[in-house]
């Protein structure tokens, strides 16, 4: 692993009983770098990420988190990783404000800094509105800019983020591309997966693809027809392995 790498992965391998999964995938995520996963439907992403935060044990291969094998790797780590995958992990029955201070205080914020930390994501994520409603009463869009407020406040080393903008406004899109920007250009190194590449073109410094569980080629994201590239990419994949 590089000095300049968050994260590395060698030969990551998890197979499900149908025969999908992820397959020895190699992937590095430098700092200050917004790395972008893409790919179709069932292609593997969210497979992907939770084996890159242990939320998925691999059948093979490693991932190197800062510098610490995963697996042995100590719980004072996860203070410098963030994430929004799956579910957003907040509590319903808690202020979005309250949620914010909860996660801050798990993410080791120093309790000086937690007001100021707070204070700020709810300005960058236009929450402010929001603060003292209950996570329930959230609209989807709400609750996803909450789960992905909780998942940075602490402007950790490693971002990862599932579909962030799935239920994003285009007010929400571009805050958090200008969050995302901010993070990178202070050094966070970030892997976000997106069904939209018109999106993380505007903002990734890389593009992956993923298809049927296998890293598969990059895209330049200035390239004017991104998407014919993509399709090009998948079609080219899906005929070299047939009915695999
Ligand atoms: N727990 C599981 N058990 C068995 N198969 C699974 C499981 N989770 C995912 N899969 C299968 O693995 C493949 C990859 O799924 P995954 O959710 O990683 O894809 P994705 O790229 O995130 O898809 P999407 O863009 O639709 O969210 C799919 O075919 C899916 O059906």
């Amino acid at each position: 692993m590089a000095p300049t790498d968050t994260l590395t992965t060698h030969n990551l391998t998890r197979h499900y009983p149908s025969g999908e999964g992820v397959h020895n995938i190699n992937l590095t995520i430098h700092h200050g770098e917004i790395h972008a996963l893409v790919g179709l439907n069932g292609a593997g992403k969210t497979t992907l990420m939770r084996l890159l935060l242990g939320m998925l044990k691999p059948d093979h291969g490693t991932v190197t988190l800062l510098g610490h094998n995963l697996q042995t790797t100590k719980p004072q780590l996860w203070t410098h990783v963030g994430h929004a995958v799956g579910t957003p992990p907040v509590y319903a029955e808690l202020t979005t404000q309250a949620n914010l201070t909860t996660a801050a205080k798990l993410r080791a914020v120093p309790p000086h800094h937690i007001t100021t930390a707070v204070d700020n994501v709810l300005t960058d994520l236009n929450l402010e509105k929001y603060r003292h409603i209950r996570a329930r009463n959230l609209s989807a869009g709400n609750r996803q800019r909450l789960g992905i407020a909780t998942g940075l406040l602490h402007h950790p080393q490693l971002l990862i983020l599932d579909e962030p903008t799935n239920a994003l406004d285009p007010a929400g899109v571009i805050s958090l591309r200008k969050v995302l920007l901010d993070l990178a250009r202070n050094g966070t190194g970030i892997l976000v997966s997106s069904h939209h590449l018109d999106e993380v073109a505007r903002v990734a410094d890389r593009i992956t693809v993923i298809n049927r569980g296998h890293t598969i080629g990059s895209l330049q994201p200035g390239t004017t027809d991104i998407e014919h590239e993509f399709f090009n990419l998948v079609w080219n994949d899906d005929q070299h392995r047939g009915e695999e």
